[in-house]
């Protein structure tokens, strides 16, 4: 199993190419399986998830081929299976998008109950009733679910709960709904815009996509298209923060800062200067971060996903700060781990409490779950002499070749692979 070992040692420097964004390019592969033709997707990153996807494609029978320049063409004609199995499906959370495209596109699906990072219960309420109201008939049996429905009718939903992955599968489904449908208290992230510009180019009819209530009339069928994947804005989050705690002068390139205004946000009031571009974030720390309060919420406000490294930030930054996680119920694991580093932290329910050291010290710690994993990079960075995190294959289904883009900002992060030690740069 692989291992980061890293060693802090000052600024960070120079430029970085941001990837595309793992949860849009999630959906868009998914929705490739909606199509009578092939789809080309561009902007693809080179990351775990991304590779599960394309096997769970495979094992239904759509043909993958992979172009070697993060291009990547799904042809959904030849599929045969309608069933996404439990070993595919156990390791990410993503793959309970393959159902609602499925179940419009084929008239049936069994998609085992979904894993990913355990940070709550998660369950898929929301996606089963939204799909019951276009008209399917829904049964969960053994783990799996299983979803029948001859002819999907367009209908007025109101989702009980702001779901992401929700929205994105009843979506999915209903562009090939017949008729009209309204789907109510809709997630508004930049993912779910990316993947209505994806399903548009394919030649759906959706509009409201960004905003709490989406429109979609429902087409015959959908044809192939080439889209290319909006830019990861959690990514870009993490390498903004590890500029805020390192110090130094860092440029993120093919990135959008429209993506991300609340993280920008707190940035600033850290104490950061950022400047942005039309494709570009530039951010200048020349002082010790000045600790933030934080409260998750659904976009557009603070995302939950950059929680774990805004408590990074916070350990090290001048006062206390606290953190308020709103969305999931079990996402402080990553607190017990920074504290063997030496922070000073008080969780308790939904609220942590992180009054920040002069120094963090190097220890061997374990990653929990991906943007855990990413909070231990940060702070590893920084700590006085090594920091070993064990369990990084959380850390390799988000972030494409971390310890290359960090060591290229000059930070000392090497990768230690069963086959020996690997340098970053
Ligand atoms: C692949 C992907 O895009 N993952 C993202 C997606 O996850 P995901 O789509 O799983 O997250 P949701 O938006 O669905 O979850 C938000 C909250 O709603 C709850 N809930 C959700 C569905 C449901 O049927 N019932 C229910 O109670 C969840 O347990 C959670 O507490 O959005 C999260 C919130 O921004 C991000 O952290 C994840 O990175
Ligand atoms: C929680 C995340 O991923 P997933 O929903 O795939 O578990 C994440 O991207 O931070």
């Amino acid at each position: 199993m692989d291992k980061l070992l890293l060693r802090g040692n000052g600024p960070l420097r120079g430029e970085l190419r941001i990837s595309g964004a793992k949860n849009a390019a999630l959906p868009c592969l998914a929705a490739t399986l909606l199509a009578k033709e092939p789809v080309q997707l561009r902007n693809i990153p080179h990351l775990r998830d991304i590779t599960t996807t394309l096997e769970l494609l495979s094992t239904l029978g759509a043909r993958v081929l992979v172009d070697g320049q993060l291009g990547i063409e799904v042809d959904p004609r030849p599929v045969h299976s309608l069933v996404a199995p439990y070993e595919l499906v156990k390791t990410m959370r993503a793959s309970i998008l393959v159902l609602g495209p499925l179940l419009a596109r084929h008239g049936s699906a069994e998609v085992s109950l979904p894993g990913g990072c355990a940070i709550g219960s998660r369950p898929v309420s929301v996606h089963l009733s939204g799909l019951q109201a276009l008209g399917a008939e829904i049964t969960v049996e053994n783990g799996f679910v299983k979803a029948r429905a001859a002819k999907l009718i367009g209908a007025r939903i109101v989702m009980e709960i702001v779901s992401v992955t929700g929205t994105e599968n009843l979506l999915m489904a209903a562009t090939l709904a017949e008729g009209h449908t309204t789907l109510e208290n809709a997630a508004r992230e930049p993912e779910i815009v990316d993947l209505a510009r994806c399903l548009n180019a394919m030649g759906a009819r959706i509009s409201g996509a960004g905003t709490s209530v989406i429109e979609i009339e429902g087409v015959k069928e959908l044809h192939g298209a080439e889209h290319s994947v909006v830019a990861d804005r959690i990514e870009t989050g993490t390498y903004l923060v590890a500029a805020a705690m390192a110090g130094g002068d860092v440029c993120l390139k093919r990135t959008d800062a429209s993506l991300l205004e609340s993280v920008i946000l707190k940035l600033r009031e850290a104490g950061a200067e950022v400047t942005t571009g039309a494709d570009l974030i530039r951010l200048r720390m020349k002082q010790r971060p000045k600790a933030v309060d934080i409260r998750t919420a659904p976009f557009p406000a603070f995302p939950t996903d950059m929680q774990a490294q805004f408590m990074a930030l916070n350990c090290i930054a001048e006062g206390s700060g606290v953190i308020t996680e709103t969305i999931f119920e079990n996402r402080f694991m990553h607190v017990s781990e920074l504290q063997r580093l030496g922070a000073e932290i008080t969780a308790d329910g939904k609220t942590a409490v992180v009054r920040g050291v002069p120094k963090l010290r190097g220890a061997p710690v374990m990653a929990t779950d991906l943007r855990a994993s990413a909070c231990l990079v940060l702070a590893g960075l920084v700590a006085e002499g090594e920091t070993l995190i064990d369990r990084i294959y959380h850390l390799d289904r988000g972030y494409e070749v971390i310890e290359e883009k960090l060591g290229a900002l000059g930070a000392d992060i090497r990768r230690i692979s069963n086959s020996g030690l690997r340098s970053a740069s």
